[in-house]
């Protein structure tokens, strides 16, 4: 059992998430994290372009409407893209816990097949926290908020400092992000203010 089969559902004695004080208000429009980013970024024209907003307590909504260039089968959503879309937003919870953290596992249920053009309403919330492992679950519904469901995911994200990034990104992204202001204000956020 290597740590890839670990449970999805918080241990007993798991301690419950807090929303970090100075986390955005709900409602928030979070911003991309970076501009790249293949989930959020909008400098990234091949990606989800999926806007994430801060929820209530340690939730995240965000809005995702698939285009052509993520088909997997004539005119619906590759599965993988759908799972990307999870991820990113079950990874903006990072945002409300002000804690930097990677997706460790992510277990997807497709529960019903996604359109091109349909615009998947997802919902993701923290379910938990053990030491650095964050435990969450996420919801996509389709075209409303209380749509179908079409996607559900539980993951486990791990807790890690920002040098996870600096340390393995290819030297040339990393390079060009340390010199974009904006890149280093969502960092800034993100380092540990004891
Ligand atoms: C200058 C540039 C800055 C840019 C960024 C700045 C700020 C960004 C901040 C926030 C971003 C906001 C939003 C983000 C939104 C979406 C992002 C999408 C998320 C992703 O798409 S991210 C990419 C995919 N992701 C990876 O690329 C991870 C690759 N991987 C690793 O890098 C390592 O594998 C790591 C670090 C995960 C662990 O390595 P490690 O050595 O640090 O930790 P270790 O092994 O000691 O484990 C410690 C405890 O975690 C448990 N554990 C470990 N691995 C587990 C697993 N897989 N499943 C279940 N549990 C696991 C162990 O069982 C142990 O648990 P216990 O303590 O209970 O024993």
């Amino acid at each position: 059992m290597g740590p890839g089969r670990t449970t999805l559902v918080p241990p007993p004695g798991a301690a419950s998430p807090v929303r970090h004080p100075e986390a955005p208000a709900p409602g928030t429009l979070l911003g991309p994290h970076y501009d790249q980013c293949f989930g959020c970024g909008e400098g990234q024209p091949h990606g989800l372009h999926l806007q994430a907003r801060a929820g209530e307590g340690v939730s995240i909504t965000a809005e995702f409407t698939v285009q052509p260039a993520h088909q997997g089968a004539p005119g619906l959503a590759h599965g993988g893209v759908l799972a990307s879309a999870l991820d990113e937003t079950l990874g903006s919870l990072n945002w409300l816990l002000r804690v930097i953290a990677v997706t460790g596992r992510l277990e997807t249920d497709f529960v019903r097949p996604v359109p091109v053009g349909a615009t998947l309403h997802l919902e993701a919330r923290c379910m938990g926290i053990d030491g650095r492992k964050i435990y969450a679950s996420a919801v996509g519904r389709i075209d409303r908020p209380d749509g179908p469901v079409a996607v559900r995911a539980d993951a486990v994200f791990i807790e890690v400092k920002l040098d996870h990034f600096t340390r393995n990104g290819r030297p040339e992204e990393i390079k060009a992000a340390m010199a974009d202001p904006d890149q280093i204000k969502v960092a800034r956020a993100f380092e540990v203010n004891p």
